[in-house]
């Protein structure tokens, strides 16, 4: 099976204001999926939104919301996701695995009909998300420490990548944290196929068109190798 480039916006660097009509352009740009970073101010150390932006959001188009969920008490947020139209739930593993829940949330949120991933923060080794991998539709590698947009791509994070793809190769890997031209290779090269960026689509001057393209060919170019 080969697996699809699938590009995913991240709307933390959009301008708030205009979530509907920046979302909207990414996808008129060719982008797949629309991902909404979550944080509670205390999994992470920032404040974006929830649920009842969200829910607005969806009646504004009809991309597929991608929602990480850099929250201490994902469990709490399933169902109101659900109800304000996201698609997927990724949560971090760093959040439910020391409570015991990790596969009591996987089984909610596919329970409410959503797809589920679960992420590692860079200090997490992707061993930990073995036991789960045959459950979920993707796994997220973090690479920059979640709180923040703009932040430098961590090439080290690639190992985990390689490690997944080798082990797993017709799941889909998402990466997420500085990717921009000049690091997609590194990220494409390893085994991800699925490319969150922030900065480097909404970026003034920048033509996202071209972005969205080349992150794509990259990907094409090196999947056949994984
Ligand atoms: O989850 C996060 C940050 O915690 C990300 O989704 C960032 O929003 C990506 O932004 P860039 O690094 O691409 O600017
Ligand atoms: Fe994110």
């Amino acid at each position: 099976m080969s697996l699809k480039p699938i590009i995913c916006p991240s709307l933390l660097s959009s301008d708030f204001a205009f979530l509907a009509r920046d979302s909207n352009y990414m996808l008129e740009c060719g982008a797949d999926w629309l991902h909404i970073d979550v944080m509670d101010n205390h999994f992470v150390p920032n404040l974006t939104l929830g649920a009842p932006i969200v829910k607005s959001l969806r009646k504004h188009t009809k991309g597929h919301f991608d929602c990480h969920l850099m929250v201490t008490n994902p469990e709490t947020m399933i169902e109101d996701f659900k109800n304000a139209g996201a698609n997927s739930i990724t949560f971090h593993i760093e959040a439910t695995e020391s409570r015991g829940i990790t596969q009591k949330v996987i089984t909610q949120i596919k329970e409410a009909g959503m797809m589920v991933a679960l992420c590692v923060k860079p200090k997490t080794p992707i061993e930990e998300v073995f036991p789960y991998v045959d459950q979920l539709d993707f796994v997220l590698i973090m690479t920059v420490e979640p709180g923040f947009g703009g932040q430098s791509f961590m090439k080290d994070m690639m190992t985990k990548v390689k490690t997944l793809r080798s082990k797993y190769p017709n799941l889909n890997i998402q990466v997420d944290g500085g990717l921009d031209p000049s690091t997609i290779d590194f990220a494409s090269e390893a085994g991800a196929n699925v490319i969150v960026a922030g900065s480097a689509l909404f970026k003034p001057n920048q033509d996202p068109k071209e972005t969205i393209k080349l992150f794509k060919d990259s990907i094409n170019k090196h999947s056949p190798n994984w």
